[in-house]
């Protein structure tokens, strides 16, 4: 950790901040160690052979041609995720002729160093292929890797936004943590149909209340265009959290695409990786800029947003590579002393598009600092501290790019409020332990009411059991939904959020459901009570297997409890059950995917391939 922490900050955040550096220190110091001699080598460029460089020149125009040979211009290489399946990824395509013409602008070049899958979790969620998603983090990880391996390049800069991108490429760009580091959003399609209404029409659809035209109709209308998907789910927690870490240029997150603020946006982040690279006198390698302070703000964003179960995966993950030990304690401690201030779908009836409007991240960071939740003096692309990114975009009379100070007033008290009056005094998610393991539970989703569940189980091995049993009416009464053998070494760790619609009639109905799952959910899902993450899974011989139909099972968001009310002699007795995983390990590529089941750790500590 790079310097004291100021009085200003809070206690909890200071202290929480100062454990994780003590549990760090050998880790994060071989790490630092590491990223120091790869800098040392200056710019690789320079220390490749001559066919080496030659070929990676080849296809460049004359004058890029030139630059690469022989000028001391700096290179950038753009990492890319674009592809036309995201609707966020899509405007992506002519990201890559933008950043050139600013590169050479700024005196250097820039190349495509290399692609990486990027999948729809919207177009997988409910299939064969949501079994890939949590994956294809690691797979995206290991792609950055190959895209930077060619270590042609100065500085990188990222195209990526949704779910898995955004973990994956931070994973695989602390690889290359000498490297300066820009992410560059293209932000969120206006808003359509309210998720709200979606999400009604979904629970009339599962009811049989109206047609599958009515429902197209309504999700036609919810995702209509190019940018990311208005709900604050994992992908535009993503945005928030590589604005609070300092990643994106200040109030870049939640620009809409195709606009020229968004082009002005991309071209000054471009602009701003050619000013950061050792040839200059504004080295900031990505990997001491991501230091324990700058996890810290990531998770007290991620609380104060309400932001997405997921990353209390991605958050663990990623610090590690950066040889930071990030564990659930951490969160629960700093949800505590985090207060929420936003309401935004699936925590409201607002979008991204609202909250932006509202005041947006310039002001959740302004009232965080003012709070002292944040930390203040970190590294940030932007140079300098958090400060700066109170300060919100716009484009000047000249149609040239600046910034100005954001709203000191939140604009919807609906959808915004400040730290003197939060929605709740503590953070979106919590952690519940007890004989289960440990899960990781979204309140800022649920109605007060129902944070405490106590129901018997009924026990299901895939959620297409839970569906069957829905629409042929067995689902009756209060019950609590234990769907296991969905964790990370059993299938991949899928989400569930399918099960949405259904739970939310039957709760609609007036019944006390909730789910407990060692799968995943969407950052999407909210409404129903659900103890998400169980640790250890079904299928690495955790005790979510030993449940029976008609337990008594308890789940206390207040307490964070998850408890299992059988006799303790009863349960000790209890052999776990088994399951068929076999029709998951192929078919839609999951066959290709066994060393990751078999490799992947734990969901506390990031459910990553690669070695904590
Ligand atoms: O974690 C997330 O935020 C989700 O994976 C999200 O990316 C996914 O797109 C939604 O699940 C789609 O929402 P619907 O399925 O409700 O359209
Ligand atoms: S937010 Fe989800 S559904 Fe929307 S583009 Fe991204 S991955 Fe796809």
């Amino acid at each position: 950790m790079a310097n004291a922490i100021p009085s200003s900050v809070n206690a909890r955040v200071g202290e929480v901040t100062e454990r994780i550096a003590v549990r760090s220190r050998d880790a994060r110091g071989r790490y630092l160690e590491r990223i120091a001699l790869a800098a040392e080598r200056g710019p690789s460029r320079a220390k490749l052979g001559c066919a080496n460089q030659a070929h990676g020149f080849a296809a460049c125009g004359p004058s890029d041609k030139a630059m690469l040979r022989e000028g001391p211009g700096a290179n950038l290489g753009i990492v890319t995720a674009y592809n036309d399946m995201l609707s966020a990824h899509q405007p992506y395509e002519t990201y890559p002729e933008l950043i050139r013409t600013a590169a050479r602008r700024a005196g250097g070049t820039a190349q495509v160093a290399g692609g990486v899958p990027a999948m729809c979790d919207g177009v997988t969620q409910g299939e064969a292929g949501m079994e890939l998603s949590l994956f294809s983090r690691d797979v995206i990880a290991l792609s950055t890797a190959v895209a930077l391996s060619h270590q042609t390049f100065d500085a990188a800069v990222f195209l990526g936004i949704c779910d898995k991108i955004v973990p994956g490429l931070i994973i695989g760009a602390l690889s290359f943590g000498h490297l300066p580091t820009v992410f560059i959003p293209a932000g969120p399609m206006t808003s359509g149909l309210p998720n709200d209404e979606k999400a009604k029409i979904r629970q009339l659809f599962a009811e049989g209340k109206v047609g599958r035209e009515a429902l197209m109709e309504a999700e036609s209308q919810s995702y209509h265009g190019p940018g990311t998907c208005t709900f604050y789910g994992t992908a535009n927690t993503n945005q928030m959290m590589m604005e609070i870490m300092g990643l994106h240029l200040p109030g870049a997150s939640f620009v809409n695409p195709n606009t020229p603020l968004r082009d002005a946006l991309t071209t000054a982040a471009a602009e701003r990786a050619m000013a950061m690279t050792a040839l200059g006198n504004d080295y900031v390698p990505v990997g001491r800029m991501l230091d324990e302070k700058a996890f810290v703000n990531g998770i007290v964003g991620l609380h104060a947003t309400g932001g997405s179960t997921n990353h209390t995966l991605h958050i663990v993950a990623m610090a590690a590579a950066a040889g930071i030990r990030l564990t659930w304690d951490d969160f629960s401690d700093l949800a505590d002393v985090t207060p929420l201030l936003c309401r935004v779908y699936p925590n409201g009836k607002a979008d991204v598009n609202h909250f932006h409007a509202a005041g947006g991240m310039g002001y959740v960071i302004r009232e965080l600092i003012s709070d002292g939740k944040l930390h203040r003096d970190v590294e940030t692309v932007w140079g300098g501290g958090l400060d700066a990114y109170t300060q919100e975009p716009m484009l000047l009379a000249d149609g040239t790019l600046g910034w100005r100070e954001g709203t000191a007033a939140s604009g919807d008290e609906a959808v915004l409020r400040g730290a003197g009056a939060p929605f709740q005094s503590t953070g979106g998610l919590k952690l519940l332990a007890g004989e289960l393991g440990r899960a990781v539970i979204k309140t800022s989703a649920i109605a007060p009411e129902r944070h405490i569940i106590e129901a018997p189980a009924r026990v299901f091995h895939s959620q297409e059991e839970l569906q069957a049993a829905f629409k042929a009416g067995s689902l009756t009464g209060d019950f609590i939904a234990v769907v296991r053998f969905q964790g990370p070494k059993a299938n991949g760790m899928p989400e569930l959020h399918k099960l949405m619609p259904p739970l939310g009639v039957l709760q609609d109905r007036g019944h006390k459901v909730a789910l407990v799952t060692d799968g995943r959910l969407s950052g999407a899902s909210g409404k129903v009570p659900a103890a998400i993450h169980v640790t250890p899974e079904a299928a690495d011989g955790g005790a979510i297997a030993l449940i029976r139909n008609g337990d008594m099972i308890r789940l206390d968001a207040v307490d964070g409890t998850l408890r299992v009310l059988v006799e303790p002699e009863v349960w000790a007795e209890r052999a776990p059950a088994p399951a068929n995983l076999a029709p998951s390990h192929v078919g839609v590529g999951r066959e290709l995917f066994a060393a990751f089941r078999a490799a992947v750790g734990t969901a506390d500590t990031g459910a990553s391939i690669f070695a904590v």
